[in-house]
């Protein structure tokens, strides 16, 4: 893949913060393929959005050296403008869950040799109220664990202090009444969690469901009706004892294009790993909103 223009943005706070590294390992990679490559480092909160929103139609590709964080970011950006840039995913935070979904390797070398030898994939994205998502919004026990987890147990744990922080919350979750209108119809209940999906990775293990897709025009929507540790442990990781016909009892799944989630308290809503909203909730898939490189073959 030639692009003759194109944007580096990396954020040197994400993932083992060994930027140096990161760097070392994609810049000479991209720079081989693409004549004109602008690096830029995020300098605080927010700034990839703006980043994205005002070069990102100067360049015809846009790589992101961050984890989902830096990544939601960016889409927030690029999602405003008519014509966005091609984007590639590099895996420089701590879950990277959204390249998981498109088969980029975890390895910063490799998946920049992936991309640029790669093809270009029209990918959804999810629009919440007047922000996007790519990989999912979540309400409940999913967003619990985001404000629950400390950043040193990230630093120090990865991927596990999710888990330690999803068995600290799990303890303390409540049910919550929902109602939720979907493609016109309605349906109520009570849920420990309700998470919306485009991408099919959280806190980089595979959810256990068939046929999330990040390009078929359709949220993905369950609804967890109880959660135990069996469960959060079975969701959270990799178990390949798991039998998607056992968690069926204790979750609904449908899916929707347009999705209204009402919750009986104001309720935090996570996007993509942070907590930025709270419901009620406008949720619609942008069917192709963007187009990204993913690894030939894969
Ligand atoms: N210069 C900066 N100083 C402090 N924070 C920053 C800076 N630039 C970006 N950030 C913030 O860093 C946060 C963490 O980034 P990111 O989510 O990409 O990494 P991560 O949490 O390690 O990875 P993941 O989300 O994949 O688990 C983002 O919320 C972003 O807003």
């Amino acid at each position: 893949m030639r692009f003759s223009k194109a944007l580096l943005i990396y954020n040197g706070n994400a993932g083992q913060k060994n930027i140096d590294l990161s760097l070392g390992a994609s810049v000479p990679v991209l720079s081989s393929a693409i004549p004109d490559l602008h690096i830029i480092q995020t300098e605080r909160q927010g700034h990839a959005t703006e980043l994205c929103e005002r070069y990102g139609s100067e360049v015809d590709a846009v790589f992101i050296l961050g984890g989902d964080g830096t990544v939601h970011e960016c889409t927030n950006g690029l999602a405003r403008l008519e014509k966005p840039p091609v984007i590639g995913l590099l895996p420089g935070g701590t879950c990277n869950d959204f390249s998981r979904t498109l088969g980029i390797d975890q390895d910063i070398r490799r998946a920049s040799e992936q991309l640029i030898n790669g093809v270009i994939v029209p990918v959804d994205a999810i629009k919440i109220d007047d922000g996007y998502s790519l990989n999912f919004w979540g309400i409940g026990l999913i967003a619990q664990t985001s404000l629950n987890i400390e950043d040193s147990e990230k630093d120090r744990f990865g991927k596990i202090g999710y888990f330690l922080s999803a068995i600290r919350t799990v303890k303390d979750m409540e049910h919550f009444e929902y109602t939720i209108e979907m493609d016109g119809k309605e349906i109520r209940g009570e849920a420990k969690m309700i998470i919306a999906m485009n991408g099919s990775y959280i806190g980089t293990n595979q959810l256990p469901f068939q046929g999330i897709r990040y390009d078929d025009g359709l949220i993905d929507l369950f609804i967890i009706k109880n959660t135990n540790l069996t469960l959060i442990k079975e969701i959270l990781t990799n178990d390949p004892t798991v039998n998607p016909n056992t968690l069926s009892n204790e979750i609904d799944h449908f899916t929707a294009k347009q999705i209204k989630v009402e919750t009986s308290n104001v309720t935090e809503a996570d996007m993509d790993g942070e907590v930025y909203t709270e419901t009620p909730s406008q949720i619609a898939v942008l069917k192709h909103r963007f187009r990204m490189l993913k690894p030939e073959n894969v």
